[in-house]
């Protein structure tokens, strides 16, 4: 058995980090996306990753991007774990997953059962699920947008990797979803945040403190000195991949990359 996975996602201030760190959270998320008002640059993001030290994983969120952009955020951020955000395929998540080394967490947009056809492909090649709502169709961000889905839909599924949820959390609704469903993680961003972009360090610690309680509310769920999900994650190379060192000359020189802006 092993505890919730906290990520708070969408960091960009050295006020929101430290909150998010001192409130125990598990999971820093950082996003590399100009549309967002969550958008960490390649210029800024070494200065505060610097600042986690271990003290939880960091997460590197990113939109179709292409090798170049992967490579130049794996040199900026550092991150423990990469989250695809976009409309990657199950090939493109191998394909990231192979060339940089590093666990996967691919997000799945849920509105309707219909959307969770391809789990079974996507939880073939990615470390780690992350179900978010399906924003409108037009919407500018394919993720952030603070609204909840219906979390019945994602249910009892029967995945073998670890699953976090997303989508409209905050710290007045996080004990009601995980007393309905059963997840190894939740994941948060609009619902500690003043406005967008602008996260709050008390509504942080109040979402950390409100899903550890929930969590600890389940006698058959861990407590919070137990391993996590996500603490063991390691993007060991899969049956038919090449090995790493051959991998990681793949598309892209990483070792060649500065960040740039
Ligand atoms: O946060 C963004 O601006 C963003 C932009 C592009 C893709 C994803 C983005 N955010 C994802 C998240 O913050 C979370 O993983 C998740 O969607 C929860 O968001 P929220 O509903 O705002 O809590």
């Amino acid at each position: 058995m092993s505890r919730l996975d906290v990520k708070i996602c969408g960091i960009r201030t050295a006020d929101a980090l430290d909150a998010a760190l001192g409130a125990g959270a598990d999971l820093v998320g950082f996003v590399h996306f100009p549309k967002s008002p969550r958008h960490l640059s390649l210029a800024d993001a070494p200065g505060l990753v610097a600042r986690v030290e271990g003290r939880a994983r960091k997460v590197a969120l990113l939109v179709d991007p292409d090798d170049a952009l992967v490579a130049d955020v794996v040199s900026a951020f550092s991150p423990d774990l990469l989250q695809l955000h976009g409309s990657e395929t199950p090939e493109r998540v191998a394909a990231i997953r192979a060339a940089f080394g590093l666990p996967v967490m691919k997000a799945l947009p849920v509105a309707r059962r219909e959307d969770l056809a391809r789990l079974p492909e996507f939880a073939a090649v990615a470390d780690m699920i992350l179900f978010d709502a399906k924003p409108d169709p037009g919407a500018l961000l394919p993720g952030g947008n603070g609204r909840p889905f219906d979390w019945r839909l994602v249910a009892g599924l029967d995945v073998a990797r670890p699953l976090m949820l997303s989508g409209g959390l905050n710290a007045d609704n996080v004990s009601q979803a995980l007393s309905e469903i059963r997840m190894d993680g939740v994941d948060v961003s609009s619902g500690v945040e003043d406005a967008p972009g602008v996260k709050s360090p008390d509504k942080i610690r109040a979402f950390v403190a409100a899903a550890r309680r929930a969590a600890g509310g389940f006698p058959d769920r861990p407590a919070r000195d137990e391993t996590s999900q996500t603490e063991m994650l390691r993007a060991e190379p899969r049956q038919g991949e090449p090995p790493r060192a051959e991998a990681a000359q793949g598309p892209e020189d990483l070792s060649s990359k500065v960040p740039a802006s």
